[in-house]
């Protein structure tokens, strides 16, 4: 299967065909599927899709960026490859993070400090970006099949459209499900290395991701959801990392809005902040990079099943360069050194499946 997917992806963007490929957590499948219309998405469309199929993306915010719903006729599935089935004599990418990098950073983070100690917001997201300065647009089938090989537990997609650009990615995070007439949603954050010696949870995590349950509880009373199962926190290994996960899941009732639920809820304190409006405010004015699409969501809808991942542990390739981003959550309690430390390991995700060339 792998020699095919190859063949495939790679005929692709020779012929710069527009196209979404995705496996979603768990699954065996590799759906590859043609884009052949691209609309902008409105919310409206969750409740309207019953009967079709495509794929939705959508942006961290507005300012800069819309949302886009792609259909396509083909929708392929390949039998997802395996761990190995790739060459592995190969040795990860080194990338060099630059003194400058961690300067423009922490003077970011003493700015989102200061707003935090003056009690404007409890919590707020900074992230910033890697640069990979080397063309990988024909190496991309290669790293894609790393990447689905290496994360099987994650939302793991390649996305090449003239709206949006190539985008990849191995999210561990949900935002929205509905399926079999069963609507889910988690909270997920609070970040560790997968190392047994850095096991631990302290205070700092536990309620920055308490932060984001609070805000999903608050919503699920403010569109009428009573009776809803919530299960956790637990621990969740994504890759390397580890994270705090609370699931939620509830009915599809009739009278429920989930078009303007999903509205609500993206983006959660888990990307953005509580409260949500100041947080926002303060990334656009402190961090120097356009999220575009890290941080939106992104997602398969298909016939009424809707199921929208977080778009983290991604990267953007152009012509001539990647970015990989990568954020983390800030409280008055966070320390420069091990949140930036945080976004070096949530960046490897990426970086540990690019390759140097031979
Ligand atoms: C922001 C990212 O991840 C999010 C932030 C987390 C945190 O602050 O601990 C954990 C998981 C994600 O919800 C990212 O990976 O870039």
């Amino acid at each position: 299967m792998y020699q095919e997917i190859q063949t495939t992806l790679q005929k692709f963007l020779r012929d710069e065909q527009p196209f979404y490929a995705f496996r979603q957590p768990g699954e065996e499948v590799l759906h590859l599927s043609t884009i052949q219309a691209a609309e902008p998405f409105d919310y409206g469309v969750l409740d309207k899709l019953a009967t079709e199929q495509g794929f939705v993306m959508f942006p961290f915010s507005r300012q800069n960026e819309q949302g886009w719903w792609f259909t396509g006729d083909q929708l392929q599935e390949f039998a997802a490859p395996h761990r190995q089935e790739s060459p592995a004599d190969q040795t990860p990418l080194q990338v060099d993070e630059s003194l400058s990098d961690f300067a423009a950073y922490s003077a970011q983070f003493k700015e989102m400090k200061a707003a935090l100690n003056k009690g404007e917001v409890q919590k707020v997201i900074l992230s910033r970006t890697l640069q990979v300065n080397e063309a990988l647009t024909y190496d991309i089938p290669e790293i894609f099949t790393r990447l689905l090989e290496q994360y099987p537990k994650a939302f793991t997609y390649l996305v090449a459209s003239r709206q949006t650009g190539i985008w990849m990615g191995a999210s561990p995070e949900l935002l929205f499900s509905r399926q079999d007439g069963m609507c889910t949603t988690v909270s997920l954050a609070g970040t560790r290395s997968n190392d047994p010696a850095d096991a631990s949870w302290t205070q700092k995590e536990i309620e920055e991701q308490g932060l984001v349950s609070n805000y999903i509880d608050n919503l699920l009373k403010a569109f009428r959801v009573d009776r809803y199962q919530k299960e956790g926190p637990f621990i969740i290994k994504a890759g390397h990392l580890t994270h705090l996960k609370t699931a939620y899941a509830f009915e599809d009732r009739s009278s429920f809005k989930l078009a303007q639920f999903v509205e609500a809820l993206h983006p959660t304190p888990a990307l953005c902040g509580e409260p949500k409006e100041k947080a926002m405010q303060l990334i656009h004015q402190v961090e120097k990079q356009d999220r575009s699409f890290y941080g939106g969501f992104l997602g398969p809808l298909n016939q009424g099943t809707i199921n929208l991942y977080v778009n983290i542990r991604c990267m953007k390739v152009a012509p001539t360069h990647s970015t990989i981003f990568a954020g983390g959550g800030l409280t008055r309690q966070s320390d420069l050194q091990s949140e930036w430390n945080e976004t070096v390991l949530k960046s490897k995700t990426l970086l540990s499946v690019i390759t140097a060339r031979p």
